[in-house]
């Protein structure tokens, strides 16, 4: 058995679906039941849904394991330690059909693993992983690409994100038996850290683990955000997700003065998809 501790680092699926008639889409997916994303779904996966919230546009959940969002026609969700990603594949895809939606892209992505040897299959090896989602989705897709980026991160995605890794995380430990529940102790860790002020027109759900460990979604209109942390010395990682570029910015522009250092960047193309930007942060050396 491996030696390891918790594997931060999310595996990411994005599907995007068009229906019969696209005027006549409305909620889409997010008629899907809970019963059936839980027992179906998230139970493949090996992760649950510990807190969620609504608006207009999606639905945000935050899951023991990262998050889920789920709209009309687009989920994306993002699952860390040794979950099982793209065991979610094949039900979203019957239960999509169901609705009438037919899938029409694919995107999943992850980073190197810290503790490769405790993903369980088909998580154990890139191939197995290129292979099953193959297997997983209908032969009308044309356009397929696995790759390898400069970066080091196996496959792409479509999405502005910003993945930063330190040793020293702010820690976001609990205090021992502090009485919270994980709705109480996740709010006060987003004032404290003043993950609340990044866009303050979002809605925010958040969580905090016991004994430790920070999860929240962000919602503003029809636009995430997304941040973890995982905040163990030795394996220490957070990760934020966000749609937009003025929030982004705001974001990457604080990373410097707190001792982070963009060590890599690498950009992708997705023929009719759009580009996609990485950039990776590391605590500046001593
Ligand atoms: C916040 S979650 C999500 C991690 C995320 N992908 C990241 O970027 O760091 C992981 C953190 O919560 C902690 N944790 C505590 N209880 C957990 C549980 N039941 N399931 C998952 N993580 C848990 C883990 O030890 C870890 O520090």
């Amino acid at each position: 058995m491996a030696v390891s501790g918790f594997e931060g680092f999310e595996k990411r699926l994005e599907l995007h679906f068009f229906g019969d008639d696209p005027k006549n889409v409305g909620l889409g997916l997010r008629l899907l039941d809970f019963e059936s994303l839980d027992e179906d779904v998230l139970q493949a996966v090996q992760c649950t849904v510990v807190s969620a919230v609504a608006n207009h546009y999606f639905d945000a959940y935050v899951l023991s394991e990262s998050s889920l969002f789920v709209y009309p026609t687009k989920i994306i969700i993002k699952t860390c330690g040794t979950t099982q990603l793209l065991k979610s594949v094949a039900p979203l895809l019957r239960h999509a059909s169901s609705l009438g939606l037919t899938l029409t892209s694919c995107r999943y992505t992850r980073g190197n693993f810290i503790f490769p040897g405790a993903q369980p299959f088909p998580h154990d090896t890139f191939q197995n992983e290129v292979v099953y989602l193959e297997d997983s989705l209908p032969h009308s897709l044309c356009y397929r690409k696995a790759s390898v980026m400069p970066s080091k991160i196996p496959l792409a995605l479509v999405a502005r994100v910003l993945r930063f890794h330190r040793s020293d995380v702010v820690s976001l430990q609990r205090g021992p038996g502090d009485g919270k529940s994980g709705d109480t102790a996740g709010k006060e860790m987003t004032e404290i850290t003043g993950i609340g002020e990044i866009n303050p027109g979002a809605l925010i759900c958040d969580f905090a683990f016991d004994p430790c460990g920070y999860s929240m979604n962000g919602i503003d209109g029809d636009r995430h955000s997304t941040i973890h942390v995982t905040p163990e010395d030795g394996f220490s990682y957070a990760s934020f997700e966000c749609v937009g570029h003025e929030v982004w910015t705001r974001v990457a522009g604080a990373l410097e003065p707190l001792g982070m250092k963009c060590r890599s960047c690498a950009l992708d193309e997705f023929p009719a998809a759009g580009n996609v930007a990485y950039q990776t942060f590391t605590a500046r050396r001593k």
